[in-house]
């Protein structure tokens, strides 16, 4: 599943751009969101997120995450609203995590971090398919939520005890009946702006959805996450952590808030 890039000092972030040029794009992500010079915007609707429990298929160590996919051959689990003009249709989910509470998530808020972010990946029907859509620029939708240490999250549960049978990296199995809907805390409330993917190819094709309310995780479940491994069966083992990249320049974007 490696592609020739990873999180380490020899193929991390700082690296990517010489093989994937786009890295010092013009809407790269993900970002630090100021929140002061995010402008309130009426015209944003209410995030309509519709999942169909019964869309769940399998989750999957891809050897930079472990991602949990969708059957999206059909409109029953779809997002509207926010930003977003048409449908775009649930495709996976998927987390970064740091080695330690201080550091993990992608995005930050004002400077902080946050140990965990979720992305809930969607894409866009007006294209035949998720391949299609991934490098047009209105082809995906993420919603991004940020995890902060509190009391366990029940919630997280059936994913993380899923973990142990995906601990290496191409190792996947079946995961079903599961409401990707719970996983997103009580307000939709949210900061969206322009960007890309966050790992390679860094397609400049995401509308970005970042919740402002984070979910709990507790440092038991976040050692949870910290228990996979990067390395396949026979490697030597190496640890999933600090698989996200750090934020990148604005270039002149502007970040929308959906709320006062
Ligand atoms: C937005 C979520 C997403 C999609 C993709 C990646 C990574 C992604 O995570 S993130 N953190 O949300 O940006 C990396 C692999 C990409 C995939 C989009 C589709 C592809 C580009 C395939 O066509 C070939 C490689 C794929
Ligand atoms: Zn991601």
């Amino acid at each position: 599943m490696s592609h020739g890039w990873g999180y380490g000092p020899a193929d991390g972030p700082d690296k990517w751009a010489e093989n994937f040029p786009v890295a010092n794009g013009p809407r790269q992500s993900p970002i630090n969101i100021v929140t002061k010079e995010a402008q309130y915007d009426p015209s944003l609707k209410p995030l309509k997120p519709r999942y169909d429990p019964s869309n769940a298929k399998g989750i999957l160590n891809n050897g930079h995450s472990f991602q949990v996919d969708f059957v999206d051959d059909t409109d029953s689990s779809v997002l509207t609203g926010g930003p977003l003009s048409g449908t775009y249709r649930l495709r996976q989910f998927h987390f970064h995590w740091g080695a330690s509470d201080d550091r993990g998530s992608e995005h930050y808020v004002n400077g902080i971090k946050f140990p965990c972010e979720l992305h809930l990946v969607h894409w866009n029907t007006k294209y035949p398919s998720f391949g299609e859509a991934a490098d047009k620029p209105d082809g995906l939708a993420v919603i991004g939520v940020f995890l902060k240490i509190g009391a366990a999250n029940p919630r997280l549960q059936k994913v993380l005890d899923a973990l142990d049978s995906i601990k290496t990296k191409g190792k996947q199995t079946t995961f079903s009946n599961f409401d990707a809907k719970t996983l997103l805390p009580a307000s939709l409330d949210h900061w969206t702006y322009e960007g890309s993917l966050t790992t390679p190819p860094l397609l400049e094709s995401v509308t970005w959805i970042v919740l402002k309310e984070p979910i709990s995780v507790s440092p038991a479940q976040m050692a949870k996450f910290r228990s996979l491994l990067f390395t396949g069966d026979g490697e030597t083992p190496c640890c999933m952590v600090d698989n996200f990249r750090p934020p990148q320049l604005l270039k002149g974007r502007h970040v929308r808030a959906s709320f006062k």
